[in-house]
């Protein structure tokens, strides 16, 4: 069964066709990978399953429920969380309270301050922060703040904030962007693990490496549009792909 489902979905931002009938099934549980060279649309896509942007065509299913006209902050509460380019965290707030951040709006459907001020008496969220820093590998650093952390780190740290809300459906964007091969390496076995609790994952990525060691189905994307999609093994050989995605030379 099919957590998203994309069909004929078209954007143009001022007469540059960034999505032309774009179609996309997610399989539940899966990785689903979305490669394409830079300008292809994969963000715009994204964008567009996130409330960030409206598709001017087409329609976004998640778990058969249309996600068009609701705004990014519905379409979380809905199960879908998203790690982003560049890492959106709170730089003055220490680890334990960026992750507490987004638990306590999960929660109430909404941030609030009052629940802010309470949050010593909410153990169970507090108890909950900890053990995703845990997993994530940053419970040494819990009262650090934010921004003394390295890349590497506040991409776990976004990853942990995602984690905590419990998603149904995550989506990466470009996660090991930046990161060292040793750091890159611990993030896919991070993943590999998260993976094992059943969550759904779209991962947009540059990094090969990244894609054919998590991905189970691999989308390309070629000027706005889906050329090629299958497995990994028939997506290497495709001589489309070879063609649209690196002029030519091997995957
Ligand atoms: N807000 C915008 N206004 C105008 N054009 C845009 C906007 N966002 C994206 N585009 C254009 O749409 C096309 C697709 O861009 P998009 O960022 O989705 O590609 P991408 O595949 O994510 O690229 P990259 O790998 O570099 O992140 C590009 O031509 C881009 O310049």
């Amino acid at each position: 069964m099919a957590t998203l489902e994309v069909r004929d979905v078209n954007k143009n931002f001022g007469g540059v066709q960034a999505l032309r009938d774009v179609n996309l099934s997610v399989d539940a549980g899966s990785v689903h990978a979305i490669i394409g060279p830079n300008g292809a649309g994969k963000s715009t896509l994204l964008n567009c399953m996130v409330g960030r942007l409206l598709p001017d065509t087409g329609s976004v299913m998640f778990n058969g429920q249309s996600l068009l006209g609701l705004r990014p902050h519905e379409i979380n509460q809905l199960g879908v969380a998203r790690v982003f380019q560049t890492p959106e965290i709170f730089p003055d707030l220490t680890l334990v309270e960026n992750v507490i951040v987004p638990a306590l709006a999960k929660r109430d459907g909404a941030f609030n301050f009052h629940a802010w001020e309470r949050i010593d008496a909410q153990k169970d969220i507090m108890d909950e922060a900890e053990s995703v820093l845990e997993e994530v590998g940053l419970i040494k650093f819990k009262d650090l703040s934010a921004a003394s952390l390295s890349r590497g780190d506040k991409r776990r740290l976004e990853l942990a904030m995602c984690l905590v809300q419990h998603p149904k459906l995550l989506l990466l964007d470009e996660p090991t962007a930046g990161m060292s091969r040793a750091d890159t390496n611990a993030t896919i076995d991070l993943l590999k693990r998260i993976g094992e609790r059943g969550i759904t994952k779209i991962v947009i990525e540059h990094d090969m490496h990244v894609v054919f060691s998590l991905a189970q189905k691999i989308s390309v994307m070629a000027q706005g549009t889906v050329i090629v999609e299958g497995e990994p093994t028939a997506i290497k050989g495709d001589p489309k792909v070879q063609e649209a995605y690196l002029g030519g030379a091997h995957l």
